[in-house]
């Protein structure tokens, strides 16, 4: 498997902070991950250190095979970055923006117009930034973000202030890259957003990386019970249909089971396959956010 960014016992300080402890995972192409954390877990630190803005006290870390923080750091030309808050000169158009950064990445400048149309801003692009909305700004940062066709792209909380049908742009513009084999990392709050589109997700809390791995990876660690629900035809009776050990909420005509792993859920649903008396059954595994509460805690309590 080839790995793009590879982050290796890292720790960084900040004089007393210590904003990063210990910090391994890779990122490789073709794949979205999502780095999750409250305020201050150290998710802007790594992706400084990615860019080679600051350096690491202790450990490795390697972009496309580099050093980000040494002098001769080429790949820095496959990198693209979108930072937190993406501050424009209001005085210029979105065109002559994305010519100023095309030019400082060597990329001829009519090369880069394309990706105004590409973002949605092409009817906006002789207009001036000052006059922009905040989701017309986010655009021309993803824009400047794109330039050069990087391999690697690092999004600092980019849907946050976007409408729902810009989000969705948003991602499209992200899966189309992910699929032509680009490495996707964003840092991000918005667990439920990330949910159906990060395919690795990244946990931090206190500058440390809690837990990492797909969904369905983070589940299976947490041991989080499956909550499956079944609505009976009928009344129902005593002889409950697929009466299981754990249920926790029965009423005559809708019983909730709570089920440990994907083995004891599939039992379950062949068990219910046969019951005539059911009618409709719901699964609902545990959410990103469930997760994400759950290795805060685990972590949070072993400290
Ligand atoms: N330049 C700096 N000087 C001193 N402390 C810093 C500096 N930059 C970050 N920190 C501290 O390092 C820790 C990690 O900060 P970082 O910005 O990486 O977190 P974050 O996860 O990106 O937070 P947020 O979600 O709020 O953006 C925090 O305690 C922060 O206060």
């Amino acid at each position: 498997m080839t790995v793009t960014v590879s982050v290796s016992g890292v720790d960084k300080n900040y004089r007393k902070v210590r904003a990063l402890r210990d910090v391994s995972f890779d990122l490789i192409p073709g794949r979205l991950s999502a780095l999750v954390g409250h305020n201050g877990a150290g998710k802007t630190t790594l992706i400084k250190l990615m860019l080679g803005l600051i350096r690491s006290d202790r450990g490795a870390i390697r972009v496309m095979g580099q050093d980000p923080a040494a002098g001769e750091f080429s790949a820095r030309r496959l990198l693209g970055y979108l930072p937190e808050n993406v501050a424009f000169n209001a005085a210029l158009t979105g065109r002559e923006t994305l010519t100023f950064y095309a030019r400082l990445k060597q990329i001829k400048p009519s090369k880069a117009w394309a990706l105004l149309d590409r973002v949605g801003l092409a009817d906006a692009a002789d207009r001036r930034v000052g006059t922009y909305s905040k989701g017309m700004r986010q655009r021309l940062g993803l824009a400047q973000a794109l330039l050069g066709q990087p391999r690697v792209l690092l999004l600092d909380e980019p849907t946050t202030g976007l409408d729902p049908a810009l989000r969705q742009t948003f991602y499209e513009i992200l899966n189309e890259l992910r699929d032509d084999g680009a490495t996707v990392l964003i840092s991000s709050h918005a667990l439920n957003e990330l949910e159906d589109r990060a395919e690795h997700v990244l946990i931090m809390n206190q500058g440390r990386l809690v837990a990492q791995g797909t969904l369905t990876e983070l589940r299976s660690l947490s041991q989080l019970p499956i909550r499956v629900t079944f609505d009976l035809a009928g009344g129902g009776n005593d002889e409950a249909a697929v009466s299981i050990a754990g249920e926790i909420n029965s009423s005559p005509c809708r019983r909730t089971v709570l089920v440990s792993d994907e083995k004891g859920k599939m039992d379950l649903l062949r068990a219910a396959a046969n019951d005539p008396r059911v009618e409709n059954i719901e699964i609902a595994a545990p959410t990103l956010d469930d997760l994400y509460a759950h290795f805060l805690n685990t972590q949070e309590k072993a400290a």
